[in-house]
């Protein structure tokens, strides 16, 4: 466990130097090698336009195209320095979902005092117990994992964080902590009736990513960006704690928001560009090639395989020109001619979801299905459709050509 993280940290001190030695070669100034260290060790490959470091120590105040924002990093909290300062806690994760079982392993990797609370003999009690966690030691129901716990992490599906609260709610005493991935619960309040109790400190922290990718960052060494805010500062400490249990759950980076500001850009993102938007571009694109008499493969491959192994890793590393750059004139000069009628079409649509989003018909929604006993199956049912599409079938046969191939 502990090998685990300290080679974390050797990871980090060697991307530090590297960064260091790159400064050194394009700059002189302190100011300017900190930056370049800052940004090297959040894996981004290119060199910065201009971002400026206001502080080199502990808060960062960085300049992201023009507005200066804050943002924490995980090299002020050195393995040592986080478990002293969680060394009378006990973090209660309640929840065992993609989120659970990534913040709670990293946490416990980090040496972190952990157990996990879910209902007993559901699918989670079952995952949970296929991780390691130990039933009667760090694996308890809900209510007593609550009972045992100091920080109490609610990682329950949005929906069940509101059907719950009535029991849950009494067990968050005074001196606890109430910790959530998301703004939903209590920005909803109206609909989740979640309102916490008002002697305990209420923080946030929701890394930009799957719990999945959660763990795979950390394990490679790296760390998920995340969001952290404080929605209740009871004791004064209430931003310190989050930034440190972002560490803990294996955050690299931490940019602070509101519960509002969050749940807002989370439940917008989701339903756009990074879940439903994409799904439906895919398919449309797909769609009209097949039309046209192009093979499933031709289809498959000129919308989703060259997009995720190819076009888009380039926009992740290095942004959106980098990847214009790399694609022929000839595509270049059609794919800019198209992007704004893309835009206009689209723009429409990303207004009506984030006035769905604000007022609340996307958590009524989320509520309403993913309250019903039978959320799983309901769920799995909609995903085997997509599953059963042409164009996901196509991918499979595409993606089992691949040299690292495991069959899925
Ligand atoms: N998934 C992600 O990567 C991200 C999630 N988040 C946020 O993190 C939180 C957790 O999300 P996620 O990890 O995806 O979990 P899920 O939304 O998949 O929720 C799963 C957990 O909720 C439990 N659960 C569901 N219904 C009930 C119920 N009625 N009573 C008791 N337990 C119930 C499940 O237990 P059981 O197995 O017994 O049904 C399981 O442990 C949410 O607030 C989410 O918005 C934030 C960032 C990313
Ligand atoms: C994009 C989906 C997400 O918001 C996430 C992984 O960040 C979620 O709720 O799972
Ligand atoms: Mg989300
Ligand atoms: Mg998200």
């Amino acid at each position: 466990m502990a090998s685990l993280a300290t080679r974390s940290q050797q990871a980090l001190r060697s991307v530090s130097r590297r960064a260091s030695q790159i400064a050194a070669r394009v700059s002189t100034s302190p100011a300017q090698t900190a930056t370049y260290s800052l940004l090297a060790r959040t894996a981004v490959a290119s060199a910065p336009r201009q971002p400026t470091v206001q502080n080199v120590r502990g808060i960062k105040t960085l300049d992201f195209a023009g507005t200066k924002e804050v943002v924490y990093e995980r090299a002020d909290w050195p393995l040592a320095k986080l478990q002293d300062y969680f060394k009378n806690d006990t973090l209660a994760l309640i929840g065992y979902g993609s989120q659970g079982h990534g913040q709670g392993l990293n946490a416990r990797d980090n040496g972190l005092n952990v157990i996990v609370g879910v209902r007993k003999d559901g699918e989670s009690w079952r995952q949970a117990q296929e991780d390691g966690w130990v039933p009667g030691e760090t694996l308890f129901p809900i209510e007593e994992a609550i009972n045992r716990g100091t920080i109490i992490m609610n990682l329950l599906s949005d929906a069940a964080q509101s059907q719950t609260w009535p029991t849950v709610a009494p067990l968050i005493t005074k001196g606890k902590t109430l910790y959530f991935s998301h703004g939903f619960s209590v920005v909803y309040k109206e609909d989740t009736k979640v309102i916490p109790p008002k002697d305990v400190d209420v923080i946030l922290v929701a890394p930009k990513g799957s719990g999945r990718t959660v763990r795979t960052l950390f394990k490679e060494g790296r760390g998920i960006n995340s969001s952290v805010a404080v929605f209740q500062d009871v004791t004064g400490k209430a931003m310190e704690k989050a930034v440190a249990l972002g560490v803990g759950v294996g955050s690299g980076y931490m940019y602070e928001t509101t519960f509002q500001k969050e749940v807002y850009s989370d439940l917008y993102g989701e339903r756009g560009v990074l879940m439903g938007g994409i799904q439906g571009m895919f398919l449309a694109q797909y769609k009209v090639l097949r039309a046209n008499g192009h093979s499933p493969s031709e289809a498959f491959n000129e919308t989703v395989e060259e997009a995720t192994q190819s076009l888009f890793p380039l926009i992740g590393a290095k942004g959106m020109d980098y990847m214009y750059n790399a694609c022929s004139t000839t595509a270049r000069r059609g794919a800019l001619d198209w992007a704004p009628i893309f835009e206009k079409a689209n723009a429409p649509i990303f207004e009506q979801l984030y006035e769905s989003v604000k007022n609340g018909t996307e958590t009524r929604k989320s509520l309403e299905f993913n309250g019903r006993s039978t959320y799983r199956t309901d769920l799995a049912k909609e995903l085997k459709e997509i599953d059963d599409q042409e164009i996901w079938r196509a991918g499979k046969t595409v993606r089992s050509l691949r040299p690292d191939y495991k069959p899925e």
